[in-house]
């Protein structure tokens, strides 16, 4: 019959040491033979080398960081009287019924507009930029200069960082908030799918939750996108059609983020509109999209990639020029009600919006593609391609009567008119430039 044994009294592996409890059973072999207590006292002496080593060797260098946590890590120090100051001064306000605004992605193609567009009219403005890589980031700095000679200051952070959103809100009461700080693009989602959850959930969920504790709560403002419509085939797309078939991971976090923020209106009070853009484009624009890299490749005699869709059937974009869409951001901040929280804490039912801003005009790519050779005289050299499956649509188009009903938005800009005006920004800023990176 096997005997019941005690656990500490069962003798453990050979070779493995484990608690001071086995120590006793050590003690007890010791007595009884000299060769095992050779090889203990062998073994004990290795063990003891072991960890003296182990304690000794420098650590491990840590694992490479991934693209994700590479981009937002990067934040300039922030804190301390002179900083205070600088961000008290950005965001006075020039008058009693003046906004101060909060600009979240500052440095970006939207927000440096919208920034500069408030500054200009007498709002308080600080910007806040994480400044990451996703594309030249001397374009980004330019920008950053622009705004400084505007009076607006752009605090190098990430939206991520809640002390530093909060250490804002204790320095400014903003009476609102641009958020424009996002990871953008449809097709790089497939290439870096962490960098949209990380900028576009995490990032906009820490921002609410800053938001929502903030006293006085601001009221936001957001930039959604033409994309949540995804593979919707009814054209205008209009903001009671369903949004259920997105066709990019950027598309979806744009969709959850509208969903997000119909949580924290309905808990918290917060005063919330999104504003679905439709291919926004001008100067001072983004790199990675179409417009601009035509514009750069067309110059370069470069090939370029224009897509069409099956049987050969027309790709098209409702693209809308940057002041139509500055217009339209301000209407919807002047518009905004106040948030009804306060410590937390909802009081009362909160407004609740989302609007198209578009053109209303979609025009196909092909068409792009000759405007821009008129414009920069040169022949672009191109193939023709199958829409890839990579997050495209083949249209978008904007019905935009609810946002000109409720913010007065009435775009006035038409394609030509628009590019001419990126065409001639594009030629002057590089041609003082010549940077290798684009
Ligand atoms: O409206 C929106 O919601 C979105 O608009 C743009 O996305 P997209 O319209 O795809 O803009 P581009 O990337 O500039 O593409 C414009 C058109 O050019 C086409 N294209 C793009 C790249 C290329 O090599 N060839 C080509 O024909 C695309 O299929 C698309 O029809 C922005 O990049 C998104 O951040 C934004 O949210």
């Amino acid at each position: 019959m096997t005997q019941f044994k005690p656990i500490d009294s069962i003798p453990s592996t050979p070779g493995k040491f484990k608690s001071e409890k086995s120590l006793p059973y050590i003690h007890r072999i010791r007595i009884h033979s000299s060769l095992p207590k050779l090889t203990l006292w062998s073994f004990l002496f290795l063990a003891l080398i072991f960890v003296f080593f182990l304690l000794l060797s420098p650590p491990s260098p840590p694992p490479p960081p991934s693209i994700a946590s590479r981009r937002s890590l990067r934040s300039t120090p922030w804190g301390g009287p002179a900083w205070e100051r600088r961000v008290r001064s950005s965001a006075r306000v020039r008058s009693k019924t003046a906004l101060s605004v909060l600009v979240t992605g500052a440095a970006g193609f939207v927000g440096t507009h919208v920034a500069t567009a408030l500054k200009r009219r007498g709002d308080g403005v600080l910007g806040i930029d994480n400044f990451n890589d996703y594309y030249d980031v001397a374009l980004k700095n330019s920008r950053k200069a622009l705004l400084d000679r505007a009076g607006v200051l752009v605090v190098d952070g990430d939206i991520n960082d809640a002390d530093l959103l909060r250490k804002l809100f204790d320095v400014v009461a903003f009476t609102h908030v641009m958020h424009l700080a996002a990871q953008a693009g449809v097709r790089y989602a497939m290439e870096n799918p962490n960098s949209y959850v990380h900028s576009n959930i995490a990032g906009f969920v820490n921002l609410l939750e800053v938001c929502k504790s903030a006293n006085p709560q601001p009221s936001i403002v957001w930039a959604s996108s033409s994309s949540v419509y995804g593979l919707n085939s009814k054209v205008p797309f209009s903001e009671k059609d369903r949004t259920d078939h997105p066709a990019s991971l950027y598309a979806a976090t744009k969709k959850a983020d509208e969903a997000i923020a119909h949580v924290y209106n309905h808990i918290y009070g917060l005063s919330i509109t999104g504003l679905r853009f439709f291919t926004v484009y001008g100067p001072w624009g983004r790199p990675d999209m179409a417009y601009f890299f035509f514009t750069r490749d067309i110059l370069k005699r470069r090939v370029i990639t224009v897509f069409e869709g099956p049987n050969h059937g027309t790709v098209a974009r409702d693209f809308t020029y940057i002041d139509d869409i500055v217009k339209g951001c301000l209407a919807a901040l002047d518009t905004a009600k106040k948030s009804t929280g306060s410590g937390g804490k909802k009081r009362g039912a909160a407004q609740l919006r989302v609007f198209n801003l578009g053109n209303t005009t979609p025009v196909p790519v092909s068409k792009l593609l000759s405007i821009l050779e008129k414009l920069l005289k040169v022949k672009a050299k191109k193939r023709v391609l199958p829409l890839p499956r990579n997050g495209d649509v083949q249209f978008t188009h904007a019905n935009i009567s609810l946002a000109y009903k409720e913010l007065g938005y009435k775009p006035t800009t038409n394609l030509e008119t628009g590019l001419k005006k990126f065409v001639k920004w594009y030629l002057s800023y590089y041609d003082h430039k010549k940077p290798s990176s684009w």
